[in-house]
C-alpha cells in the first residue's frame, strides 16, 4: 500500500519559480492530498488556474490556508511578516507554517510574531533556483537532488519537522537542519555575496563609457557571461535579501574587500607565487565540488531544455 502523504491539505503563498515548483512536484511527489494557491497579482493567479498546477485558486490568503495542514509563505522575503499577519489567525490547530526565504533570521523575526500557539512554524530553504521569476518558469524536478534546509526554532516539533523533511524529501530534495544565525551566514558567502558581486561586475561593465553596450553584448567572454545570468535574477527578490541579511553580507564583504585588495597588491608587485598558490586553491575547491557531483551550475543542469530556436535562427 503506498504510504499516505505526509500533509493532506497544502496551501502556498505565491506562485512564482518556487511556488508553481512546489505546487509541481509536491503533486508529483504524491506528497499533499490537494493544493490550495493564492497570489495577490491577479494575472499570476488567472496563469496559475489556467496551468492546473493547483487544485484551487483563491480569492485570498486567508481562503487559501482554510483547513490547510501545511502553509507555505513563497513570496520575496519582504513581504513575508505582511502575509503572516494576514494568516496568523485563521491557520488551523495542528498547522505546519513554512516558507522558502532566502533569509532565515529577519524571516523567523517579521512572521514568527504572528504564528498563533496552536501551529508550528518551521521556516525552510531549498537551495535550488534559477535566474527566472514567474509561474512559468517553475518545474517539477527543480528540488531533484539539490538541498532543502530547515532551521526548525524549538525542539518540542520535532515530529512536524519530520513530516515536513518526508514533504521535501517527496519532492527530490536532500534536507538538512541548521540554526537561523548559521543558515545567514553560509548563504551570505555561498550565495548572496556572489550575486553582490554579479550584480557588480555586470554594472561597472555597463557602466564603462568607452566600452559600448554592444561591445560587451558582441564579445562577452564565457566568464562574464555566466556573471550576467545571475545578474538576471529578480531585483525584488535580491533587494530583499540584502536588505534583510544585512549584518551576515556586510561580514562577508569586508572579508571579500580585504582579500581582494590583496590580489590587487600582488598584482601590483608582481607577486606571481601568491596569485599561483591561489588560483591552484581555489581550482582544487571547484574540481572537488564537481567530483562529489554538486556541479548544479552546469549548463542546464536540473532544468528544462531550452525550446529550439526559430526557424530563421538556426
Ligand atoms: N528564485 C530562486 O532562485 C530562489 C531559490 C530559493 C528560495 N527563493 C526564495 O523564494 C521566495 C520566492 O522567490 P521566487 O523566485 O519564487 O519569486 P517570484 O518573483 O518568481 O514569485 C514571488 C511571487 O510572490 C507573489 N507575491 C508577492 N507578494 C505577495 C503577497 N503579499 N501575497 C501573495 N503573493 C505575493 C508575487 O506576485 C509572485 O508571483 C523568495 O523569498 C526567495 O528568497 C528563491
Ligand atoms: O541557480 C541560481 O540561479 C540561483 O541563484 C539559486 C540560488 C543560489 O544562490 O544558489 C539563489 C538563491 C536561493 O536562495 C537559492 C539558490
Amino acid at each position: 500500500m503506498a504510504e499516505a502523504a505526509p500533509f493532506e491539505r497544502v496551501a502556498i503563498i505565491g506562485l512564482g519559480l518556487i511556488g508553481s515548483s512546489i505546487a509541481r512536484a509536491a503533486r508529483a511527489g504524491g506528497v499533499a492530498g490537494s493544493i490550495a494557491a493564492y497570489d495577490r497579482d491577479e494575472a499570476v493567479a488567472v496563469r496559475v488556474a489556467a496551468l492546473g498546477i493547483a487544485d484551487v485558486v483563491a480569492a485570498s490568503a486567508a481562503d487559501a490556508v482554510e483547513g490547510a495542514d501545511l502553509v507555505i509563505v513563497c513570496t520575496p522575503v519582504g513581504v513575508c511578516g505582511a502575509v503572516a499577519a494576514e494568516i496568523g489567525p485563521k491557520l488551523k490547530v495542528g498547522a505546519v507554517l513554512s516558507d522558502v526565504g532566502s533569509v532565515k533570521g529577519a524571516v523567523v523575526r517579521d512572521m514568527g510574531r504572528h504564528v498563533p500557539a496552536h501551529a508550528a512554524f518551521i521556516p525552510a530553504h531549498p537551495i535550488a533556483g534559477t535566474e527566472d521569476s514567474g509561474p512559468d518558469a517553475g518545474f517539477a524536478e527543480l528540488f531533484q537532488d539539490r538541498w532543502a534546509i530547515l532551521t526548525p526554532l524549538s525542539p518540542a516539533d520535532e515530529a512536524d519537522v519530520e513530516r515536513l523533511r518526508r514533504f521535501w524529501e517527496g519532492m527530490g530534495a536532500n534536507v538538512d537542519t541548521m540554526t537561523v544565525e548559521h543558515h545567514d551566514l553560509v548563504f551570505a558567502i555561498v550565495s548572496h555575496v556572489p550575486h553582490l558581486i554579479a550584480y557588480n561586475i555586470v554594472g561597472t561593465a555597463a557602466d564603462l563609457e568607452d566600452v559600448t553596450q554592444s561591445e560587451v553584448i558582441k564579445y562577452s567572454a564565457s566568464g562574464f557571461r555566466d556573471f550576467t545570468r545571475i545578474a538576471a535574477s529578480d531585483p525584488t527578490m535580491w533587494r530583499d535579501i540584502f536588505l534583510n541579511n544585512r549584518d551576515a553580507v556586510l561580514e562577508i564583504l569586508g572579508r571579500f574587500t580585504e582579500d581582494l585588495q590583496a590580489l590587487q597588491r600582488a598584482i601590483r608587485w608582481g607577486e606571481g607565487d601568491a596569485l599561483f598558490n591561489l588560483f591552484s586553491r581555489t581550482r582544487a575547491i571547484r574540481r572537488s565540488i564537481v567530483e562529489q557531483g554538486q556541479d548544479t551550475a552546469a549548463p542546464d543542469f536540473g532544468r528544462r531544455a531550452a525550446p529550439p530556436p526559430p526557424a530563421g535562427e538556426r
